[in-house]
């Protein structure tokens, strides 16, 4: 549950604001009933039924678009019935709801319902004790309603931001490895579903160590840089590519088979001996490479191919092994 309202925003706000609307609505409710304004006891009920509603839907479907939308409804309908029928103290409960619209849906339906619930209360009039009054409160709705738009706007803005920077390796501008471990399980859930084949390549530049000592970390990082380019020019817009950590990538390919497979990697290696250099030569990579099997979790899956790269490496380095061929106990090394 907590980790539902920490990574879900919308339900964050739903949740706030349905809590906070039935606590700061219970005593008005009560208070109602008590002083026999049943008509105004009723109005109060209905809007803490439709919260509660929206709220337990958002819960249980997930769907927080249509939840949200429907309370920033909920909430300046309510907010508009109140001023309607108690008149002048009813107004100050629109100010709240006039703010949360933008948090709760998309700013072009906040406009429109903000607008929408201003309006209806200025053609009804009785809240209003002058035309000055209806006038002044027209304009702070305005102003409040300006305010939390830049604000909600900006604050989508840097969630976005921060959303991208959690996902991102910074200096090669690839997926790092938390996309990864998502991306892995939704290639794995794919498969099964659909039966399309799914192919992972675990790629370790050999001795890169070497370069950074030899020619500086800079260097290195230009080589990191280079790679990425090279294969991300070389593969298909579905194949996706992550940095798994320093100087290893996962390459992760769809729609692939062994023969398929097979010959990928045969020209990424061609084109990695052609064109990928530091200062002192030619910059080489060891490959292990697993072929998704039926039913297969994506920890196993990323193992098959450590135990082919670690192959790789151990057979020599600059080397294609597949998994299946480890496996079978095959001496699998694809030399250069
Ligand atoms: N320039 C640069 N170097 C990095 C980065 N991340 C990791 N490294 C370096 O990558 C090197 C990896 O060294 P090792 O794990 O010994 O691997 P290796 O030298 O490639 O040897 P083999 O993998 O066995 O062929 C270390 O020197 C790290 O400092 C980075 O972002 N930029």
């Amino acid at each position: 549950m907590f980790y539902r309202l920490k990574t879900d925003f919308r339900l964050s706000i739903i949740t706030l604001l349905a809590t906070s609307g039935l606590l700061g609505i219970t005593p008005f409710a009560v208070m109602r009933f008590l002083q026999g304004n049943i008509l105004a006891g009723v109005v109060d009920l209905i809007i803490m039924l439709f919260i509660t509603a929206c709220m337990v839907y958002a819960w249980a479907s997930g769907d927080t678009a249509r939840s949200g939308f429907f309370m920033a409804v909920v909430a300046c309908a309510g907010a508009v019935t109140a001023g309607a029928v108690v008149g002048e103290a009813g107004l100050f409960w629109l100010y709240p709801c006039l703010v949360t619209s933008f948090f709760l849906t998309e700013p072009r339906y906040a406009i429109f319902i903000n607008m929408a619930a201003v309006v209806a209360l200025m053609v009804h009039g009785v809240a209003f004790s002058s035309t000055v009054q209806m006038w002044s409160f027209a304009a702070t709705a305005v102003v409040v309603s300006c305010c939390a738009l830049a604000f909600a706007h900006r604050n989508e803005d840097q969630r976005e931001r921060l959303a991208h920077l959690a996902t991102i390796d910074p200096l090669t501008g690839v997926k790092n490895r938390r996309s990864m471990d998502e991306e892995l399980s939704v290639a794995t859930a794919s498969a099964a579903r659909t039966g399309i084949s799914y192919g992972l390549v675990l790629l370790d530049i050999d001795h890169f160590k070497k370069v950074n000592d030899a020619h500086g970390h800079s260097v290195g990082d230009e080589v990191l840089k280079d790679l990425v380019a090279l294969i991300g020019q070389n593969i298909r817009k579905s194949d996706q590519l992550f940095r798994f950590g320093g100087e290893e990538f996962v390459l992760l390919m769809s729609g692939v088979d062994q023969a398929g497979l097979r010959a990928v990697m045969h020209n990424l290696q061609q084109i990695m001996h052609k064109f990928l250099k530091h200062p002192g030569g030619k910059v080489t990579a060891s490959f292990g490479v697993a072929l998704l099997k039926n039913g297969e979790a994506p920890e196993d899956w990323l193992v098959r191919a450590d135990e082919a790269l670690y192959k790789a490496k151990s057979s020599g380095r600059d080397q294609i092994v597949y998994a299946e061929e480890v496996d079978s106990g095959e001496t699998a090394a694809e030399p250069a």
